[in-house]
Parts: structure tokens; C-alpha cells; sequence
């Protein structure tokens, strides 16, 4: 247990008890509670907005020049890094990952903050071709308060990923953590007071999204949500930011699919397919969970896949050693193992895993092997529907074009990997699927300057890139007239 005390939440600044329902979050290692809080309430969420947009207006955030916020945007960066263990560990208990995962995640929020502050500090407004006598310009100016709301898979660089460009812009943020995962959210707004971020400028307002997320969402004062979780959700807040005219990013869904052709550098592939959909327990929007292999290969190949996963250190995500650490929940994992008994009754057979592994050591917490299933189409459910799990279904292609027809049917478009040593047609698929990023001979490599989002049910925005800062301004066109000719009426 981090605390038995019930940990305070961050309203508009003020660090104190949810006035909603108290709560433990689970590790799910173990099923034990690590903390104990009180969700936001609903009064809570409207003293929040009301009084962020106040500190907006009001404590000088948005009007420090770009290389202020920026300095301060640094010094998150730094203390995020000087206490990256204690914020892994943490993380680790809340989320369950392992630690080498949560360090890397920890890393990456820094190294976000980092690169947002860098943007900031170089942004380059554009003076545009003037077609009259006036002097044209685009420039940008923060919203005002905007929403962060982000799932549990991978809690602070989620959080960071939409926090840091939003005060780069200058807004005030409200962060609707994950229910599960409440505790990293917490930990960020606390080291952004603790760097100079005034007070009422970050809020903290964990609790039930159909009830807490949707307050935020509607609150009139509220000028941009950006959401990241599932398909469902992300389509429920976009008709809210419709009725309301408000602009949304969502990231949503996945079922990316992994392409590996004959020629491809089979050791190489069979670690980057393992990787790209047994890491994180599979619970990764861009976890590749269809696997395409050459027919020729496909015996061969997926044997090899299926004996490493069998290999691959389920268990403690306290250890070093470990690869894959338990599922979110336990609610969570029957919906994963209700998913591998779809896809057998579909005709599937399960070629390795599609059981919770035993011993002493699995017996309390969420823990499910890393599974593959064979003999399904693309066209089955579990083919089509995010399973969010480590699951992975191989089937075998003819040729490319069958291969490009198949990888591209899915209503999800965000991730793609491609697997060949031939140039050209690595580069004529990659080009050919459908898909907000796609890797050759890698998978799941992020870098923070690189935008990031999906296609159709996938999302809409990019995260991420210099131009990630934009998503959180508003843009306005500047005509500077220069008297050289007077306007039509003149007298
Ligand atoms: N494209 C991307 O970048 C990523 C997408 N995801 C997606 O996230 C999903 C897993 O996360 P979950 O937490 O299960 O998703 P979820 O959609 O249930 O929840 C995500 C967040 O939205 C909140 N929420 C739920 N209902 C809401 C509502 N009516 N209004 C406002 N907020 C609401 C939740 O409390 C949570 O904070 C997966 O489908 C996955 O693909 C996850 C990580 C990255
Ligand atoms: O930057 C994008 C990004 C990185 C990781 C993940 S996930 O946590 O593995 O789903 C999602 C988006």
C-alpha cells in the first residue's frame, strides 16, 4: 500500500478529498489495494473549470512570453527525471506493467515535456503572401481551459503527451485520469506546481468517465477535449463536441495488422512480432494483433512466433526479467479469455496459450499467457474487433494485392508493420495500407517529434510534432493595413 490515507485530489489547485465515492485502486499484480481516494464529484468538476478558466484569465500563465512557460516546461522535464524510480515504482503498482516498461514510460514524459518546451521556445508564427495593401499574418492564441482525458494503459505518457502541449499553449488543463489508474495524473500535477505552473492552471479529477469524463466534455467553459481510449467513448464525445461546436482529438482503437513477406530477415521479425503484440500485455492501441505471413514461410515462421511466446516471462512486474506483467483487471481479462473462446468457436484453434498460467505466483492476480490463434479469417470477430490483449491471430497470403485488400479491412486504420529486405515492396506496401503510422523491419519505436494518430475509427488528430502545440490554439488570420490605398468608401 503507497497510503492509507485517502489521497487528496487537485481541484483547480486546491489539493483535498473528491467530494465522490471513495475508491481503491488495485495492483494488479495481486488484486491488493496500493491507495485509497475519493473520486471527483460533480460539484467538483464545475469548481474546477470555473476556476481554471479564472487562473487563466487571471494568474499570468498564458501571457508569460514563450521562453518563460517554456523555462518552466524544462524544469517538469527535470524533476519528472530526478525522481523517475520512485514515479516507475509507482506507476507499476497502479498499472501492473513492468518496470522496465513503467521506466521507459516515465522517460518518455520527460522527454515530452522536453521536446514541448523546445517547440514552444522556437515556434515560428508566419507572415503570409499580402494580395493587397496590407501586411498578412497567422498567428495563435491559447483556448482556455481544455480536458485531458486519457486511459489506463499508459498512464503518465498519456497524460504527458496531452498535458505538456497544452500548457506550451498557454491553457489552463483539467486531466480526467483513467478510474484504475488515478495515481500518475496526481504525481504530474504536483511536479508541475512544484516547477512554477500556477496554481489553478492543472486539475486533477479522477473518477467514473460516463459520469465525470461527460461533465467535463459538456462544461460549456471547457474549449477542447482531447481523448484517448476507446472507439465508443471517442464517438460519444465527439457528438457532444458537435452540439457544442468544440473541436476534439481523439486516439482511439487498433488492430494493426503486421505483414511479413518471404524475404524478410526472419529473426529480426519474429522478436518484432512477438514485441509489437505481447508487450504491455497486448493492452496497446498499436499492438499488432493480425499477423499476415507469406504462405511459403507461415509454417516455419509462425512455429518459431508461437515457441517464443510460449518462452516469453509472464510473472512479477517487479523483476527486471520479467516481459509481460498481468492484465488491468480481472473484469478485463475475462473479456480477453470471453474473446479466445469467440474466436475458437469461430473455427480457430489456439496454437499456443488461451490459459491463465498456474502457480502460486499467478493465483491472485490478472495474468494471461501470451496467446495465438490459427485458422481464422479475417473476416471472424476476433479478427476484427480490438481484443486489447495479448492476442494475436496468424493467417497466411498469396500475394499482395490479397495481402493490402485484407490488412485494410478493418474499420481501425492507426498502425501498420511491414516486414520485408526488399526495398520496394516494403516501401509499395507501406504506402498501400491504410494507416496512421507504419513501421518497416520495427514496431511500437515512438519518437516524441514524430505526429502520431489513426485513421477512421482509429481517431481524428495528430498528437505529438511541433505541431502537436497547435491542437491546443486557437488560429487567427492578422490584416495590417498600411494606408497605401484607401478602402472602397474612403472619404
Ligand atoms: N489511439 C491511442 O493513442 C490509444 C488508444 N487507446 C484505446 O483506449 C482503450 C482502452 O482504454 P479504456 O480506459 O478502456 O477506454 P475508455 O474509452 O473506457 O476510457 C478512456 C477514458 O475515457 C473516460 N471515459 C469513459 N466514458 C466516458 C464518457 N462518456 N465521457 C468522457 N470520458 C469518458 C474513462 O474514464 C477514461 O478516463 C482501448 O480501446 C485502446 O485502443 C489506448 C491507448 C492509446
Ligand atoms: O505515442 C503514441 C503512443 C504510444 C504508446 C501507446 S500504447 O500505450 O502502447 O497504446 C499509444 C500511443
Amino acid at each position: 500500500m503507497i497510503s492509507t490515507e485517502l489521497l487528496p485530489i487537485n481541484v483547480a489547485g486546491q489539493w483535498r478529498l473528491g467530494g465522490g465515492d471513495a475508491y481503491e485502486s488495485l495492483y494488479p499484480a495481486n488484486g491488493e489495494p496500493i491507495a485509497r481516494l475519493k473520486a471527483a464529484s460533480l460539484a467538483d468538476v464545475d469548481e474546477a473549470i470555473v476556476r481554471a478558466d479564472l487562473a487563466f484569465r487571471t494568474s499570468g500563465w498564458a501571457q508569460k512570453l514563450p521562453h518563460e512557460r517554456a523555462a518552466v516546461l524544462h524544469r517538469v522535464a527535470q524533476l519528472i527525471r530526478e525522481e523517475a524510480e520512485p514515479l516507475a515504482q509507482k506507476q507499476r503498482l497502479d498499472n501492473g506493467k513492468p518496470i522496465n516498461e513503467t521506466r521507459a514510460l516515465v522517460a518518455s514524459a520527460a522527454a515530452t515535456f522536453q521536446f514541448f518546451a523546445a517547440a514552444l521556445e522556437t515556434l515560428e508564427e508566419t507572415i503570409t503572401p499580402s494580395r493587397g495593401p496590407f501586411v498578412t499574418m497567422s498567428v495563435h492564441e491559447p483556448m482556455g481551459v481544455v480536458a485531458a482525458i486519457t486511459p489506463w494503459n499508459s498512464p503518465i505518457a498519456s497524460e504527458a503527451q496531452k498535458l505538456a502541449p497544452a500548457l506550451a499553449a498557454g491553457n489552463a488543463v483539467i486531466v480526467k485520469p483513467a478510474e484504475v489508474t488515478p495515481l500518475m495524473a496526481l504525481e504530474l500535477a504536483r511536479i508541475c506546481e512544484a516547477a512554477g505552473v500556477p496554481k489553478g492552471i492543472v486539475s486533477v479529477l479522477p473518477g467514473k468517465g460516463s459520469v465525470i469524463g461527460d461533465a467535463i466534455t459538456k462544461h460549456p467553459l471547457v474549449k477542447r477535449v482531447s481523448f484517448t481510449g476507446g472507439t465508443t467513448t471517442g464517438k460519444h464525445i465527439a457528438h457532444i463536441a458537435a452540439d457544442k461546436m468544440m473541436p476534439v482529438s481523439l486516439e482511439l482503437g487498433g488492430k494493426s495488422p503486421t505483414m511479413v513477406l518471404e524475404d524478410a530477415d526472419l529473426d529480426h521479425a519474429v522478436n518484432g512480432v512477438l514485441y509489437g503484440i505481447f508487450s504491455s500485455s497486448g493492452e496497446s492501441c498499436i499492438a499488432g494483433s493480425r499477423l499476415f505471413v507469406a504462405r511459403r514461410i507461415y509454417d516455419e515462421f509462425v512455429t518459431r512466433v508461437a515457441e517464443a511466446a510460449a518462452m516469453l516471462r509472464v510473472g512479477d512486474p517487479a523483476s527486471e526479467r520479467t516481459q509481460m506483467g498481468p492484465l488491468i483487471t480481472a473484469k478485463h481479462r475475462e473479456s480477453i479469455e470471453r474473446y479466445v473462446e469467440l474466436g475458437v468457436s469461430e473455427g480457430g484453434h489456439i496454437r499456443t496459450g488461451g490459459v491463465r498460467p498456474h502457480g502460486a505466483a499467478f493465483d491472485s492476480g490478472y495474468f494471461y499467457t501470451p496467446t495465438i490463434l490459427e485458422g481464422l479469417t479475417n473476416s471472424a470477430r476476433i479478427s476484427q474487433e480490438e481484443v486489447f490483449g495479448p492476442v494475436l491471430v496468424a493467417m497466411p497470403f498469396d500475394n499482395e494485392e490479397e495481402l493490402i485488400a485484407q490488412a485494410n479491412d478493418s474499420v481501425y486504420a492507426l498502425a501498420a508493420g511491414v516486414w520485408s529486405r526488399d526495398f520496394k515492396r516494403a516501401w509499395r506496401l507501406g504506402r498501400a495500407v491504410q494507416a496512421g503510422t507504419v513501421w518497416v523491419n520495427t514496431y511500437k519505436q515512438f519518437s516524441v517529434s514524430t505526429p502520431f494518430g489513426g485513421w477512421r475509427d482509429s481517431g481524428l488528430g495528430r498528437e505529438k510534432g511541433r505541431e502537436g502545440i497547435f491542437q491546443y490554439m486557437e488560429q487567427k488570420s492578422m490584416y495590417w493595413g498600411t494606408n497605401e490605398q484607401p478602402l472602397p468608401w474612403a472619404n
